[in-house]
């Protein structure tokens, strides 16, 4: 018997979901009857509610996996769901950045996803969380949070907005002082990668393993306004790692305290905490994804 498939679609991701989310929908069932047998598919009706969905139906069947159609803003809220579980996810990346997708190495358009999803098998990867929150590609504080904070503000998502948002927000940023386990660090940027890139391909930290157990610590120090845009290209090169600006730590968790409540960002999600003390921790093969 083959189990079916369970997917939860955000007709908010990206950049033209929303437009088309009757044509993905039948796009999924007609694929899914030639491979898979069923489909069940469900629409979020607003932040937060595709976890809300998971926990609601994720005992219903035995489910082949549930599949994230959207970015990596609606693969953390299935995704949190499902870590402990042995329920995989898959993913349809049809978001903005999709980082842990680009991580993974899978198709970013429907058809080549839907056919890596029913193809491919589940395999185990890190998570991590921060002050208890979970994420799956990478969280952090200074410029990144900034940034995300501006874009969740915007009405146009996109590369093309996520670009314009950064060049305006770099020209008024202000580094700001973490205490990186005990060490007093002024920091441009402070990023806690599981997954190697913030999406776009982005590449923060190149070089991370979602299977090493760790975390790759990745602090960019200030810098002078020129060397900007050779920042940008070695984020988007793959070459931030010989940047005398940048520094990276492994590290299975890690404590960082402010003088004021930080905003951070988990997976791209802004949100402002209302502590000083900052705990980020790994959680070695808690998630099941299909690969
Ligand atoms: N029905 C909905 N209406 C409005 N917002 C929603 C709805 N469902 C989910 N959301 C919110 O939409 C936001 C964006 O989703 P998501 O992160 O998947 O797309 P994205 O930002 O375009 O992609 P990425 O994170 O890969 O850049 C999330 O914060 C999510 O909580």
């Amino acid at each position: 018997m083959t189990h079916p498939y369970l997917f939860i679609l955000n007709p908010n991701s990206g950049t033209s979901i929303g437009k088309n989310s009757a044509a993905v929908r039948e796009r999924i069932h007609s694929v899914a009857k030639k491979n898979a047998g069923s489909a069940q598919i469900l629409f979020t009706e607003e932040p937060a509610h595709a976890t809300q969905l998971v926990r609601e139906h994720m005992h219903a069947e035995k489910w082949k996996a549930i599949v994230a159609v959207g970015g990596d803003g609606t693969v953390n809220e299935i995704a949190k769901a499902l870590v402990g579980t042995d329920i995989p996810i898959g993913i349809l990346p049809l978001g903005s950045g999709n980082g842990l997708a680009r991580h993974l190495g899978l198709p970013l358009t429907l058809d080549a996803a839907l056919k890596r999803l029913f193809e491919g098998k589940p395999s185990t990867i890190d998570s991590a969380e921060l002050n208890g929150i979970p994420f799956f590609c990478t969280a952090g504080m200074g410029f990144d949070a900034y940034v995300g904070h501006l874009f969740s503000q915007q009405k146009a998502r996109g590369l093309a907005t996520y670009v314009n948002v950064s060049f305006k927000a770099y020209w008024s940023y202000k580094p700001q002082l973490f205490r990186l386990n005990g060490v007093e660090t002024q920091a441009f940027s402070l990023s806690f990668a599981n997954a190697g890139q913030f999406g776009n391909n982005a590449w923060v930290a190149p070089q991370a393993s979602l299977q090493d157990g760790l975390l790759d610590v990745c602090t960019i120090s200030p810098f002078p306004q020129w060397y900007g845009t050779a920042l940008a290209y070695g984020l988007f090169t793959k070459q931030l790692r010989q940047s005398t600006y940048i520094n990276y730590q492994r590290a299975t968790e890690a404590l960082v305290e402010t003088d004021t409540p930080p905003m951070i960002h988990y997976d791209g999600e802004p949100l402002q905490l209302d502590t000083t003390r900052i705990e980020v921790k790994i959680k070695p093969g808690s998630l099941n994804v299909i690969i």
